[in-house]
């Protein structure tokens, strides 16, 4: 074997001119360090002189150098186990060794361009060669011919052709990458997810091991989204993304499903509770906050968990399962894993029937309004209403809005009905007005995602409108925590709604964390005291406590309180002490159809306090 080494700077050929002498031949032209080396050649067989031509004619080399291993044909089992090279020449006449020698080749150097130099053999044997390796052919004869740069000609197509096949399998492979990943946040998708779990499943069940898959949806990211747009909505789902791939090992997997949600498979866990410890993990690691565009965000997840083989034996069972465990922590709030369990199933299903009989009875127009009077604690005189929607089904009979308005505002059917409950309180309002009834408000109560969608305030110019309400007579009323979700974007929308002269009542006041700096930023009008307060409140002294000290925060804030939920005429008594300006409860009344609540509302007839409550 001899190693001839050519220096690398050379004068341009004569012999190779235009477009072939500048074509972009890179691969193994580069050194790690980017500058050009010698391409390295394994030059394999012929005779001395013709070694000692090619040789010559690589040295005469316009644009690059090489370096040159020359061996024998029959030596080449032993030389190419240690050696790598860019380009092989290879030169045998006979069909046979030269198939003999590519395949050994491409066995035991890999991928490389290869310049077969031999007799021209006819097509079919042309075809064999080129399938078992040789990226170039040319007559041995024609090496001889100085005046003919054939066989440069022939590494530099080599060297060409073999860059595009290069080429072409590394798009083939970012292609295939991009069919099993997420483009945003190149984690595995959906479909890689799936094959991924059946192949653990496969394995789970031959070596007989457990293997969980969590289901991860975010809390509160379509809040962000909405109100901080998309890019930043990206940013964070990037961030969660490499947070989760830290929270699970190489043989685990993080994948994203689309929107907000992700899948976790922890591959082999020795019980359920290895499973809880990593969501415990995922939590930790998703509550430190988002530093995005300058600010700060926090978010959690609600992650729901299925265990193989006791929560299902196959993909769908078992992400399915982990979904519905995931639905129930998001009912408890977020941030928080539930395991699956049996009876949820059912419980899905229930809401899955609920979801779509909602769908239909927004068509069919099955809701009502019922109205609850609001009575001013000093002179007894009714302030106004409290506009309560009922779902009238047509087999279940009457449905409370606790049940189905979490469904609706998770589905987004909320918009609809919002709107219809909006511009039927408006009309019921001026209908009263026509009648000659004058209220100082109707309350109709805005829940979260109504009132996260931009501009509340235009969806209520619109109803005013159409109605023909004095806006002053129309209260909103929303939940502390809706408002507290994200205090600063509340601030504007309720100084909107302010703007246009609505009045705005803080709902629930006491159930959430209200924040006082913004509190008292907060364009409101009145603050309703949560009836768990009220119904305790002759019990508990520290619900009293808290009863007095909201009323007492409502007026040095310039507001009104009002209680809701008074069932007894002990509660409306105790009431009166701290100065609580309106009540609204059973001890008055309950809510009521339009019908039985209008003869109160006109003095027809009297609202008395119940006494039998005490
Ligand atoms: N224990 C007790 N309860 C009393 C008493 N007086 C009134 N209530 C009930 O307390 C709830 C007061 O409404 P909320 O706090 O706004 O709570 C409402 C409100 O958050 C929501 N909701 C009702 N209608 C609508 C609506 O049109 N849109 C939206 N977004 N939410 C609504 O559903 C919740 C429940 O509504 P309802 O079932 O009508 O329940 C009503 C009412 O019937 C009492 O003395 N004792």
């Amino acid at each position: 074997m001899s190693d001839v080494i050519v220096p690398f700077e050379r004068p341009q050929s004569e012999e190779l001119t235009g477009a072939d002498r500048n074509a972009p031949l890179n691969i193994g032209v580069v050194g790690a360090d980017g500058r050009p080396r010698p391409v390295r050649v394994l030059l394999i067989g012929g005779t001395t002189d013709e070694v000692g031509v090619i040789t010559g004619r690589l040295e005469a080399h316009a644009q690059r150098s090489f370096r040159v291993q020359a061996t024998d044909i029959g030596e080449l089992d032993s030389a190419t186990e240690e050696v790598s090279v860019d380009l092989v020449l290879l030169i045998a006449s006979e069909v046979g060794p030269a198939l003999a020698s590519l395949r050994i080749l491409r066995q035991r150097v890999g991928e490389f361009p290869v310049v077969l130099i031999g007799e021209p053999g006819d097509w079919q044997q042309r075809e064999l060669l080129v399938r078992e390796g040789a990226t170039e052919l040319i007559g041995r004869a024609e090496l001889a011919d100085p005046g003919v740069p054939l066989l440069e000609r022939a590494i530099d197509w080599a060297v060409e052709r073999h860059e595009l096949q290069h080429e072409l399998r590394r798009a083939r492979e970012v292609g295939r990458h991009l069919a099993h990943h997420d483009t945003l946040t190149n984690l595995p998708n959906r479909q890689a997810f799936r094959a991924r779990l059946r192949q653990l499943l496969a394995q789970a069940r031959r070596n007989r091991r457990q293997l969980a898959v969590l289901f991860l949806d975010l809390d509160r990211f379509k809040h962000i989204n909405d109100t901080l747009g998309h890019a930043v909505g990206d940013r964070l789902l990037q961030e969660v993304a490499s947070r989760l791939k830290s929270c699970v090992r190489e043989s685990d997997m993080a994948a994203r499903r689309g929107g907000d949600e992700f899948n976790l498979i922890l591959a082999d866990i020795r019980r359920g509770q290895d499973a809880a410890r990593v969501a415990r993990k995922v939590q930790t690691a998703l509550a430190k906050p988002f530093k995005l565009d300058g600010a700060e965000f926090y978010t959690s997840a609600s992650i729901g968990i299925s265990v193989y083989p006791a929560d299902g034996r196959d993909v769908e069972t078992l992400v399915k399962h982990a979904d519905i465990a995931m639905y129930q922590a998001k009912g408890q709030g977020g941030g928080t894993h539930r395991f699956f369990l049996p009876n949820m199933n059912d419980r899905a299903l229930e809401r899955l029937e609920l979801e779509q009989s909602l769908r239909l009875a927004i068509e069919r127009q099955e809701f009502r309004l019922h109205y609850q009077p609001r009575i001013d604690l000093e002179s007894g005189r009714i302030t106004g209403v409290e506009a309560l929607v009922r779902w009238q089904h047509p087999d279940l009979g009457t449905i409370h809005p606790d049940e189905f308005i979490p469904v609706a505002e998770e589905t987004g059917l909320i918009d609809g009905l919002g709107a219809w409950v909006l511009g039927e309180a408006c009309r019921q309002a001026v209908e009263w007005r026509e009648q000659g009834i004058v209220l100082d408000s109707v309350a109709v109560n805005f829940s979260a995602r109504q009132f996260r969608r931009q501009r509340p305030a235009e969806v209520v110019r619109r109803a005013l409108e159409k109605a023909g309400l004095e806006p002053g007579r129309l209260e909103i009323e929303i939940t502390e925590s809706a408002v507290m979700q994200d205090a600063g974007v509340a601030l504007e929308s309720l100084a909107e709604l302010r703007a246009l002269g609505v009045q705005v009542a803080i709902d629930d006041f006491g159930t959430g964390y209200s924040s006082l700096a913004y509190l008292k930023r907060f364009p409101i009008t009145k603050l309703k005291i949560d009836k768990t307060f009220i119904r305790t409140l002759l019990i508990d002294p520290k619900d009293a406590a808290i009863t007095e000290a909201i009323v007492a925060m409502a007026h040095s804030l310039g507001l009104r309180a009002c209680a809701e939920g008074v069932e007894t005429r002990k509660q409306l008594e105790f009431l009166r002490a701290p100065g609580c300006d309106e009540v609204q409860g059973y001890v008055f009344s309950p809510p009521l159809p339009v019908e039985q609540v209008t003869p109160y509302l006109s003095g027809e007839r009297a609202l008395i306090p119940d006494t039998t409550g005490g």
